[in-house]
């Protein structure tokens, strides 16, 4: 990986005001990857915490996504000390809580699945439940304050490397039908495989609990099958290197055509990819090839704050690559509600009466 390859990842990009109003859906974005650096500097403050490379917030944006900008996704990872060392108070996980259903919904965001790693907020003593609680309270106060444009839900992530998963699955059917949608595996890829985890899966299959799991990111399309096949992964984080399992003619292997055929949604980050080495442009980023090849492809942020982006950057940084239009990013749009941990009804709902209707008047405005 030559970091001249993903210099493009952090060119600055200002997108396109239809882009901006255009109605989004995000399935993939860390709590703990997306703060306003303003907040971290004040919360770092306030609790105490001195190991910040800085304290003016336009520089400690910058530093996030230059340290990210690694090429390796354990070191993108490391970037993380510094913003849960910020979040460990209830205090703390709702004001960030709300600040990012905030900034979801002021870049057009009207749908969100926001995910975070509970153990990873109890060095000042919260228990699991409290975390929990915290955030939720945080995001309804968020979904508030916007007057009701966006609707966001939790995911639970449990970690690779540590032994919690099976707490964390536990946490996630007990916080079920209280803003919480669901289960995550996040964190080094390589030398974790996901099946390390599989009495989590099987509580999470036992109470009929959605999973989506980080997968085929650092580590090949092995990784993906194992997510699907063996943890029942509905969805896979990133899952870019499905295309191990497909030729250069665009014939399907077993696996890749499983997972087209049962529309397992992928979801996406391409911003992030190319930070950690997983994709080496945005023009050549897989995610043309297998929206192509009839994959179900979600566009995401993964971190807002450590990869430098935004939806409507994500958004532009596609339609520059590839010259997508509304029909593409309503399509990514569509694709994402349908795949959404929601009761179907609600999905309808957001697509029938918010997506359609949105793309419907950007499609009869000029796009600038
Ligand atoms: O793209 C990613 N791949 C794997 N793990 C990630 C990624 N982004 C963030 N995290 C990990 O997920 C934790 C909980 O939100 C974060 O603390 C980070 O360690
Ligand atoms: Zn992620």
């Amino acid at each position: 990986m030559h970091l001249s390859d993903n210099s493009a990842a952090t060119a600055p990009v200002t997108p396109a005001e239809w882009i901006r109003r255009a109605p989004k859906a995000v399935l993939h974005d860390h709590l703990d990857g997306g703060l306003r650096p303003a907040t971290i500097v004040e919360l770092a403050r306030a609790c105490g915490y001195a190991g910040l490379p800085t304290e003016d917030p336009a520089e400690l944006a910058v530093w996030f996504r230059d340290a990210a900008d690694s090429g390796s996704l354990e070191r993108y990872l490391e970037t993380f000390a510094h913003t849960c060392a910020v979040m460990q108070t209830r205090e703390a996980l709702h004001r960030i809580a709300a600040e990012c259903a905030e900034d979801l919904a002021d870049d057009g965001v009207v749908y969100a699945e926001v995910r975070y790693a509970p153990e990873q907020h109890l060095e000042a003593g919260l228990t699991l439940d409290e975390v929990v609680d915290a955030v939720n309270e945080g995001l309804r106060e968020g979904e508030r304050r916007t007057g009701g444009k966006i609707t966001v839900r939790a995911l639970l992530t449990g970690m690779r490397h540590t032994r919690r998963s099976l707490e964390i699955a536990e946490l996630t059917v007990a916080h079920r039908d209280r803003g919480v949608a669901g289960f995550d595996i996040a964190g080094g890829e390589i030398g974790n495989p996901p099946a390390e985890h599989l009495p989590a899966f099987q509580h999470l299959k036992r109470h009929n609990c959605h999973i989506t799991i980080h997968a085929g990111e650092a580590v090949g399309a092995e990784s993906v099958h194992e997510a699907v096949q063996v943890c029942g992964a509905e969805r896979i984080g990133h899952g870019v290197r499905i295309t191990d399992d497909i030729a250069a003619d665009g014939t399907l292997g077993h696996l890749a055509a499983y997972v087209r055929d049962n529309r397992i949604a992928l979801e996406v980050c391409p911003t992030s990819n190319l930070q950690t080495g997983a994709a080496v442009s945005y023009e050549k980023h897989p995610i043309d090839e297998l929206r192509r090849l009839g994959f179900t492809v979600t566009l995401n942020t993964d971190n807002r704050l450590v990869s430098g982006t935004t939806m409507s950057e994500e958004f532009q940084h596609m339609a520059d690559a590839f010259g997508y239009g509304p029909e593409v990013f309503e399509e990514f749009t569509v694709a994402a509600v349908e795949a959404a941990f929601l009761p179907l009804p609600e999905r309808r709902r957001i697509i029938d009466e918010i997506v359609r209707p949105g793309y419907a008047q950007v499609g009869s405005t000029p796009r600038s």
